[in-house]
């Protein structure tokens, strides 16, 4: 490789790890009870509303964690946040569930919740959740404690994680070595990538945390340049659309099963970001 192409290729490698910096430094002022706030109460999350976010979200993960190909010992969620819904359906199928996130704050958020018993225990109250995906398996709502008592006994560690290094995951994470059965990830990748490649290489990086044959279930956002993480604090993010996503997944050496697309109404833009779009992917390590 000549010279000068060597220094190109490490002064974009410099730009890059600037970039990532910076995402850091946003992240510094991210505060979990006002995102949960923002994203975790109506209109965004509203069970009585067909068009609302959340309802669209849940039902996602519980046609694809009970349409039978999706199954194993090992589950992992990646950037899990202060947010518990996504494995609500899954914590019924796998007998073992990292949760991780690369905020203290946020895993503090967490364990507090996982921890807890009866009230004020968490920043927000997540029994109408339990009830909704309860109801989505043909349950009573009332089996939600059951099902809160559920996740909590499968989840096996809060573990810090970043999704910009090769090894996202602490050495001694305790992951089986062939890797997770299934890894899911919701609307973390785009919000914590500087730029296009910054997503696809993150999606690489995670990649290595699933073993051949395992699930990749990804939602994420589409058309969105910006997020709320906090009274002013702002958060950029790589705007993405459909078509970048597929490719990004499958440049990433993912198989791609499926994709659902939902359009954000105008009763859901909050001024909380600019999102459009909300999709799910539903793909799988070969
Ligand atoms: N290097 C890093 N490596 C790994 N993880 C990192 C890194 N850096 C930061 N993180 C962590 O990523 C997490 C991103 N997080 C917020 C963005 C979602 C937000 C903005 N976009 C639109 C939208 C949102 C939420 C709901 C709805 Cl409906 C919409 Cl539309 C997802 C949390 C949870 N999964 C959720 O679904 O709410 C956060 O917890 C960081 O601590």
């Amino acid at each position: 490789m000549d010279r000068e192409v060597k220094k190109l290729k490490e002064e974009i490698e410099r730009e890059r790890e600037k970039g990532v910096a910076a995402m850091v430094a946003c992240y510094q002022g991210f505060d979990p009870a006002a995102y949960l706030q923002y994203n975790y109460m109506p209109p965004r999350a509203d069970f009585d509303r067909q068009d609302s976010i959340v309802p669209w979200k849940l039902g996602c993960l519980h046609r694809a964690f009970t349409e039978g190909d999706v199954g194993g010992e090992v589950l992992v969620d990646v950037g899990s946040g202060p947010t518990l819904y996504q494995v609500l359906s899954a914590c019924e199928v796998f007998d073992t569930v990292f949760l991780t996130d690369f905020l203290e704050v946020n895993r503090q958020e967490l364990r507090r919740w996982l921890q807890g018993e009866g009230k004020g225990y968490s920043s927000l109250d997540w029994t109408p959740y339990l009830q909704h995906v309860c109801k989505l398996e043909g349950r009573s709502p009332s089996a939600w404690t059951e099902k809160a008592a559920r996740l909590r006994s499968v989840v096996s560690d809060i573990l810090p994680i970043d999704v910009h290094l090769p090894r996202p995951l602490p050495l001694d994470s305790q992951l089986p070595t062939a890797g997770a059965d299934c890894l899911v990830s919701c609307f973390c990748l785009e919000s914590v990538s500087p730029d296009l490649a910054s997503f696809t290489r993150a999606l690489g990086h995670i990649r290595g945390l699933l073993r051949p044959g395992g699930h990749l279930l990804l939602i994420g956002a589409l058309g969105e340049s910006y997020y709320m993480g906090g009274p002013g604090v702002r958060i950029p993010v790589v705007p993405l659309d459909e078509a970048q996503v597929c490719a990004s997944v499958r440049a990433s050496g993912y198989t791609l099963v499926r994709l659902e697309v939902y359009t954000l109404p105008q009763g859901m833009k909050v001024g909380v970001d600019d999102v459009t779009g909300v999709f799910f992917v539903k793909a799988r390590k070969p």
